[in-house]
């Protein structure tokens, strides 16, 4: 199996990471994931953050318990997190004196050929000037990943259309398991973590349930769904624990963390030429 050297990479960051079971930010987690997301610019690869957490946030922010039932509610509340969130990122990246920019997009305008341009071109701008664009679905707009009754879309599947759209080698997915299991490892202890797949069967699909958080959309039936159209793309995706962000790097490296998926292998891509 050959081995790729990643040259842009596309990391998605779930809400189960970025916020803590207790409802609070997860402070330290965006810390250090701001200071490897700038690390791996600094080294010369091309990152861009797909991240969820504005309702997680928004609920902290408006002192909520959990998410309001109505879509407008929970909009409202996103929009309110979403400002929050960027303020968080802002702050941390600055400490690492990187900069970074907001992209807010729904499934539509990636869709439709002449937006998805521009998105594609204002992206690949950002990152010629070595900004990293952070993009979370605009939930103002878009209601589908809102609607718990449907588990259409999310950030995971937007985050694997968005990499294979602009060229990623790679998508990173962080959420709060090691890797996926044969069956969701918070309801079954008998659950087995898979180490490779390069293609999903029906058996994996049939063990992948949807979130056990309070805040997560999908679970790992989306993440399975972006692990296929990565790999029909041609490209690669891993899945691991966000716990620890700076596991990134690990994945660069080429280390054999959480669930590779896809028929090549990563080179270190991580070793200066
Ligand atoms: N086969 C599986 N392997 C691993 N995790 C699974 C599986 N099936 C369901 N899950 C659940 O998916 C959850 C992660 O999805 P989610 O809560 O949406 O996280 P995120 O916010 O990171 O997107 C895990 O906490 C786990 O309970
Ligand atoms: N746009 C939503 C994202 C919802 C979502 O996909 O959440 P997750 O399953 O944690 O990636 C938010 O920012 O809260």
């Amino acid at each position: 199996m050959g081995k790729k050297k990643i040259k842009r990479v596309v990391v998605k960051v779930g809400t189960s990471t970025l916020v803590q079971k207790n409802g609070q930010v997860n402070l330290p987690v965006i810390d250090n994931l701001a200071f490897t997301l700038s690390a791996i610019n600094n080294l010369g690869l091309e990152v861009i953050l797909v991240s969820s957490g504005a309702m997680g946030v928004g609920l902290e922010s408006l002192g909520l318990k959990q998410r309001p039932a109505a879509i407008e509610e929970q909009q409202a509340l996103s929009s309110v997190g979403q400002l929050e969130l960027m303020r968080i990122y802002s702050q941390r990246f600055m400490n690492y004196q990187t900069m970074i920019s907001q992209v807010l997009l729904t499934r539509d305008v990636l869709h439709y050929p002449v937006s998805r341009q521009h998105v594609l071109n204002t992206i690949e701008v950002l990152m010629k000037k070595r900004i990293i664009p952070i993009i979370n679905e605009n939930d103002t707009v878009s209601v589908d990943e809102l609607d718990h009754h449907t588990t259409f879309s999310d950030n995971d599947e937007l985050s694997a259309l968005v990499a294979t759209k602009i060229d990623a080698d790679l998508l990173i997915i962080l959420s709060d398991v090691d890797a996926l299991y044969t069956a969701d490892p918070h309801r079954d202890p008998n659950a087995k973590p898979i180490h490779n797949l390069d293609h999903v069967t029906s058996t994996i699909e049939a063990g992948a349930a949807g979130t056990s958080t309070r805040f997560g959309t999908g679970g790992m039936i989306t993440k399975l769904r972006a692990a296929k159209t990565m790999m029909e793309a041609d490209r690669q995706m891993v899945l691991c624990n966000g716990r620890d962000p700076r596991i990134i790097m690990d994945v660069l490296k080429g280390k054999q963390v959480g669930t590779h998926f896809g028929a090549e292998g990563i080179a270190n891509s991580l070793k200066e030429e």
